[in-house]
């Protein structure tokens, strides 16, 4: 059959299939139609029931089954219309692009069968065969991993062996095959040519018609605790952790929601960049959150220094004391001297009630010291709480008839009383007596909310005293803390955590209250692992006690510390984040940028030969040097003019924020132009200016070095910030110095083109 009789014929099947996709997009309208009704009329049905008063103050006490049941309802029916909206949102994308692949396999003593590969499964209208399957069935993975020949793959039997005789890609658009071919390896080169070609829209694209080899392990490991992702800059970590996510969501559906899983992401844009990526695939976004924003959260009034402003104040701790307050060894130290800790060392602190003690810390000492001494420490914590909170019961039942309470109570406005009777109303007591110390009684405890709430919050301690305590416990040889612990304190007297301290301080905290865990989230991504101090990932093990972690980065990236060599890192880790099952995995081919851009970057690293780019290519990277500051703006102004005839997005990249505001004010005059801080969260196109730490793990079509001059890069230690700059670079980057050019940059003249 000729090439042409071939491709007429896989039409035909397409447009079969096309044909089978209409139908049931017409079924799923109306299912939608009908299951919108039906959330309609249940809605309506619960706002009637619901009028009772919700916003109860005793709230754990008094829960209403019937209100519990309809929101049960209510949800039920919306998850269903959902359900079935995101089938028809699947099936609408299956009719522009149904599928990229198809292999053939050949079981002994069975006839060859074709199999077609796509983003979802698709049955026929009579529900009897599989028109394609999706991307994350067991036996799509030959797709991504076999070689023609015998292949393996998993069933719930156990590995099978089949014979693989025919894989074909495909790029099918609005219906039509546009190009199709064999290949008898893993996905060719063909299709990622024309993927990875194209300019940037912004948001990231899944990458299932694409997936090579060495990312498909990635995304179909289920069996490792610990999987570490070492991959040069553009080599699809990101890429391949997200592809997994959707393939983890796909195998568990009865036991793990998008809920289960949390990504700490390196920043705000990030995020938004990435957001379209499982949606795309037909699953709903896992949680996502800044290692910043998580440390605010747990530090509650706190300022947490974020790694940003670390960076840019430049005026760190002392070299030794960094190095210490980062390692595990800070971390065996606090565990060792929380085993220390007594009633005496404890650094209890009164519960106030406006103004005044109500347990003062004497009494809670006592309460802890009259614990059994077997009890562990955070046994005793629980003890004295629950001590704490049964002496509260107390109160409350004292204070309800007590004279304030009722004065109170008299003087309280009829809505306000409304809202205490709750769910009951006068009628329902047989005295007043018994009237006025319901309400007495709820009006007390309204009242001792806060006395609550500093109980169940651990605020009987002073956590941030006590992490003091520790610091001057430690006797290290050749480290003086002395100075340290007056910044600290000065810090925290104006409401700030130095970001070095927060992982010691937490665990400290958590390890005496045994409070802080949470044992419901069954899978942790971290990305850009190199920004993270060993002491950050040991607290986050700790606090995610069931989760399986996945760690991806580049030691080579490394904006806020000296390069590292990638084992170095990952034996750091591995190390001290002892897991019962790890997997390592290296990337090194480079996707993202041409190949001249990569050439270029990695030979700023001193391990840079290791790193592949992928065959694409372009121009080579431009050097323009300028002598003085008039020369520079202009030259800045015309370069970035010239990109944006050529190209959607450009991204001017600096080394802090302060250089960023300059490019700013040189380069407004720009229609387009916008500089971006830690505070978007959108990433537009046009013109963007901003400091590296904000581009991380993004791309952009262009990207303008801001200022590589010798005084801005002047060696080695910051060849970390400049790879990074340059590697955001898909199609072409330029460098503009004012002064010298950095020896980074023009260590090798054949690598690049001066204007
Ligand atoms: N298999 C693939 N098929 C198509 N495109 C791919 C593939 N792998 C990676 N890419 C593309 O390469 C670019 C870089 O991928 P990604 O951002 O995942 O890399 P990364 O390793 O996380 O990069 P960095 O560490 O530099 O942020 C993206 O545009 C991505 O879509």
């Amino acid at each position: 059959m000729t090439e042409n009789d071939e491709r007429q014929l896989e039409q035909t099947r397409v447009d079969f299939v096309i044909t089978q996709i209409d139908d049931q997009i017409d079924e799923a309208n109306a299912a939608v139609n009908t299951a919108h009704d039906e959330t309609r009329a249940v809605e309506k049905n619960y706002s009637a029931n619901a009028s009772v008063n919700l916003y109860e103050v005793d709230d754990a006490m008094d829960t209403n089954v019937q209100i519990q049941q309809q929101r049960q309802l209510v949800s039920r029916t919306v998850e269903n219309e959902t359900i079935l909206k995101n089938q028809l949102t699947t099936l609408q994308e299956l009719q522009e692009s149904p599928y990229f692949g198809r292999i053939n396999i050949k079981d002994a003593g069975d006839d060859e069968e074709a199999l077609y590969i796509g983003v979802a499964s698709l049955m026929n209208t009579a529900k009897t065969d599989f028109l394609v399957y999706d991307w994350r069935a067991p036996i799509a993975g030959i797709y991504y991993n076999g070689s023609l020949g015998d292949v393996e793959y998993p069933t719930p039997n156990g590995t099978q062996t089949t014979e693989l005789t025919k894989k074909r890609q495909f790029t099918i658009a609005h219906g039509q095959i546009t190009n199709m071919f064999d290949t008898n390896d893993t996905v060719g080169d063909e299709m990622l040519q024309a993927a990875l070609g194209s300019q940037n829209d912004q948001l990231m694209q899944n990458i299932v018609a694409t997936i090579q080899k060495e990312q498909n392990d990635i995304i179909r490991d289920t069996t490792s605790d610990l999987l570490l992702v070492q991959g040069a800059a553009g080599s699809g970590k990101t890429s391949a952790i997200l592809q997994r996510i959707a393939y983890l969501l796909y195998h568990s559906r009865a036991s793990l929601n998008a809920d289960q899983i949390v990504l700490f992401s390196p920043n705000r844009l990030f995020s938004h960049y990435i957001s379209e990526v499982l949606p795309s695939l037909g699953e709903r976004n896992m949680r996502q959150v800044t290692f910043a924003e998580f440390l605010t959260r747990r530090f509650e009034g706190l300022n947490v220094e974020t790694i940003f402003e670390q960076f840019e104040s430049q005026h760190g701790l002392p070299k030794p004391v960094q190095k210490f307050l980062a390692s595990a060894d800070v971390m065996t130290a606090v565990e060792n001297y929380t085993q220390s800790l007594s009633a005496e060392t404890i650094e209890f602190i009164d519960i106030d009630f406006e103004g005044q003690a109500f347990f003062t810390a004497s009494h809670i000492r006592q309460l802890f010291a009259g614990t059994p001494d077997k009890m562990s420490l955070t046994d005793k914590t629980l003890a004295i709480k629950n001590a704490l909170i049964k002496e509260l019961k107390g109160h409350i039942k004292t204070a309800a008839n007590s004279d304030w309470i009722q004065d109170e109570l008299e003087g309280l406005p009829t809505a306000k009383l409304r809202e205490l009777y709750g769910e009951h109303s006068a009628d329902d007591f047989e005295s007043e007596d018994e009237q006025l110390t319901y309400l007495g009684k709820r009006l007390a405890t309204n009242r001792l909310r806060v006395v609550y709430n500093a109980i169940y919050n651990n605020h009987f301690i002073d956590h941030y005293f006590q992490y003091q305590d520790f610091l001057n416990s430690l006797h290290l040889k050749n480290i003086d803390f002395s100075n340290t612990i007056t910044d600290y304190n000065q810090a925290i007297e104006f409401h700030q955590m130095p970001l070095e301290h927060s992982a010691p301080a937490l665990y400290l905290r958590d390890l005496i209250t045994g409070s802080g865990q949470n044992r419901q989230l069954e899978y942790v991504f971290i990305d850009e692992m190199q920004d993270y101090s060993v002491a950050a990932l040991i607290y986050l093990k700790h606090i995610f006690p069931k989760a399986k972690f996945t760690i991806l980065g580049d030691s080579e990236q490394a904006l806020y510390s000296d390069i590292e060599a990638p084992e170095v890192l990952l034996q750091r880790l591995s190390e001290s984040l002892s897991a019962k099952k790890t997997n390592l995995i290296s990337l090194n081919r480079s996707y993202r940028s041409t190949t001249e851009i990569t050439n270029f970057a990695k030979a700023m690293l001193p391990d840079g030969d290791k790193i592949i780019p992928f065959s694409r290519h372009g121009s080579l990277p431009k050097v323009i040097e300028c002598n003085d500051k008039t020369q520079f703006k202009d030259a800045l102004v015309n370069e970035v003019r010239t990109l944006a005839d050529q190209f959607e997005t450009i991204a001017i990249l600096t080394k802090t924020k302060a250089q960023a505001n300059e490019a700013y004010r040189i380069l407004r005059q720009l229609k387009n132009s916008k500089l971006l801080s830690a505070n978007d969260r959108v990433l537009p196109s046009g013109i963007l200016i901003m400091p590296i730490y904000l581009a991380k793990g993004l791309e952009f079509d262009a990207v303008v070095a801001y200022d590589a001059s010798a005084t801005n890069y002047p060696n080695q230690h910051s060849a970390g910030i400049l790879y990074t700059i340059a590697s955001r670079a898909m199609h072409q980057l330029s460098l503009i110095s004012l002064g010298e050019t950095s020896p980074l940059v023009t260590h090798n003249q054949s690598l690049i083109t001066d204007k």
